[in-house]
């Protein structure tokens, strides 16, 4: 490493990208817009939540950033934002496919109706599909090396008895990733996924039935494996630069996991051997 390298500012790493995100107007996908354009990246927001987006973009300044309707349910509503993005912007470098929903908290298969399936399917995989489609549609004809990164979970990782619809939807999209990547590793395009931890942000509030950030932070935070730390959007947002950097240039059909080790924990197996343990040292 050169002197000039250790003093120079931190490099730009997506200059010159153009990138849209889905569900942009909150949480993970607000943060990693903002992240973006300290980056260098021009971005399109693409949210059902009109005044949220409209909001970012005043804040951010519009030569960066722009925000369109879109409900990624909807084919015709991506593609407009697509287009959009291509009108104003020039080109599509990036698609982070972010846009999703808990549904309710449910914890009996019993109690899952088929409205409730079809609703989050239809944003969360639907979604999923429709995204990477319409940016496949333009990445292959302008010959672009592309990023596409979908927002999958922890949750496909590890297991529980909560939440059917959404865990289900979640290791659907992880699959859509890996397969598409097959597909587009053809035009130079890669697809990969983000998989965070448990954040409080409007949907993980609903997906546990209770208001209070502070509150459900400290139980995240309390039932993770990396003790002391707290995950915060910044720590996603930092994983989906690298994703959609060229520093990841050769990484495609990665499921990255932003979990404080959390997956690789088997809390159940820890508190039997303990048990049977302590029982043994007290004969
Ligand atoms: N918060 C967590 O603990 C957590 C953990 C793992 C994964 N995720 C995933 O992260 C992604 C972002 O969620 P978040 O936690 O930032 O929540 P959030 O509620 O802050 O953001 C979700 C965004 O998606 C948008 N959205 C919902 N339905 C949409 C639709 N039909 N079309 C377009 N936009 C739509 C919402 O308007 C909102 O802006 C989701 O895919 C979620 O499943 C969240």
């Amino acid at each position: 490493m050169t002197t000039s390298s250790l003093q120079s500012p931190i490099a730009k790493r997506l200059e010159g990208k153009v990138a849209i995100i889905t569900g942009g107007a909150s949480g993970i996908g607000a943060a990693t817009a903002k992240l973006f354009v300290q980056h260098g990246a021009k971005v399109t927001i693409a949210d059902i939540q009109n005044d949220l987006g409209n909001s970012l973009v005043y804040e951010i300044g519009t030569e960066h950033i722009m925000f369109v309707h879109c409900n990624v349910a909807i084919e015709s509503d991506i593609q407009n934002a697509v287009d959009a993005t291509i009108a104003k912007f020039g080109k599509l470098d990036i698609m982070f496919s972010n846009a999703g929903i808990s549904g309710k908290p449910i914890s009996s298969i019993l109690d899952v109706d088929y409205d409730e399936i079809k609703n989050v399917f239809d944003v969360n995989v639907v979604g999923s599909f429709l995204c990477a489609k319409q940016a496949a549609r333009v990445m292959i004809s302008n010959n672009t090396k592309g990023s596409i990164i979908f927002t999958a979970s922890v949750v496909t990782t590890k297991y529980s008895d909560l939440l059917h619809t959404y865990v289900a939807s979640k290791n659907a999209v992880l699959g859509l990733s890996k397969n598409i990547g097959v597909e587009l590793g053809k035009y130079g395009i890669r697809v990969n996924c983000i998989s965070p931890y448990a954040i409080g942000t409007p949907l993980s509030l609903k997906a546990l039935g209770i208001t209070g950030k502070e509150m459900v932070d400290k139980w995240f935070a309390e039932a993770g494996n990396l003790k002391g730390a707290l995950l915060e959007l910044q720590d996603v947002a930092n994983g989906v630069l690298y994703l959609a950097s060229d520093d990841s240039k050769y990484v495609s059909g990665l499921n990255l996991i932003i979990d404080g080790g959390y997956s690789t924990t088997n809390v159940a197996l820890t508190e039997a051997y303990n048990k049977l343990f302590l029982s043994n040292a007290q004969q």
